[in-house]
């Protein structure tokens, strides 16, 4: 059993998907106050963030914690959770035919091991159909996904090519994960 210090629903479907038997305590970590513009760096920070703010509350004693970032980068933009509808199809027409790469940061801690990963996956997208980004935007589910982007939803039928693990750009790398708690 393990902690997973998120509020992601993605994070928890991925766990669950994978068989992975978790409880979910999120945390409040401000990610405006993270100074610096730089991708990796910046998911970096984030995690750490979290993470402090969850091991000084729950620490490893009775479970091992959990945490995660991701970020999105495109034109050598850093795009987080889209503030508003017209951030995400901000977002999206950046994205749009062309190349975008998601950054997750992934912190583990127990009793025995610290454990820290940065995954990145490059999609090189098609461009989206005009019709379809309008009902994805105003179905709402581009809010609470960072660049706005959904990988195994909305931009599926867009992917032109792609490097790097599918989970790690829905959230969380799980197939580096599965290796560490074997
Ligand atoms: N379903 C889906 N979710 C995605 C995708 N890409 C990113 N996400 C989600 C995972 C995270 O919930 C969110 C990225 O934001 P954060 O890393 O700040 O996590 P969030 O604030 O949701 O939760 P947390 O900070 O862990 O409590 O975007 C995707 O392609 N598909």
């Amino acid at each position: 059993m393990i902690r997973l210090g998120s509020n992601s629903p993605t994070r928890a479907k991925i766990l669950k998907d994978n068989g992975i038997e978790f409880i979910q305590n999120g945390g409040n970590f401000d990610e405006d106050s993270i100074k610096t513009t730089n991708p990796k760096s910046f998911c970096y920070e984030a995690t750490k963030g979290k993470f402090e703010e969850l091991y000084k509350k729950y620490g490893v004693e009775d479970m091992p914690l959990l945490v995660a970032d991701s970020v999105v980068t495109c034109n050598g933009e850093l795009l987080r959770k889209a503030k508003d509808l017209d951030d995400a199809r901000r977002m999206l027409e950046l994205q749009s035919g062309n190349k975008t790469s998601v950054i997750t940061c992934m912190i583990y801690k127990s009793k025995k091991m610290e454990y820290i990963d940065i995954s990145i996956t490059t999609y090189k997208f098609v461009p989206f159909d005009k019709t379809h980004m309008d009902e994805y935007i105003s179905s709402g589910e581009c809010m609470g996904k960072a660049g706005a982007i959904m990988v195994e939803g909305f931009c599926k039928p867009y992917i032109k090519s792609v490097k790097g693990y599918e989970s790690t750009a829905m959230g969380l790398c799980v197939e580096k994960l599965k290796m560490i708690l074997k």
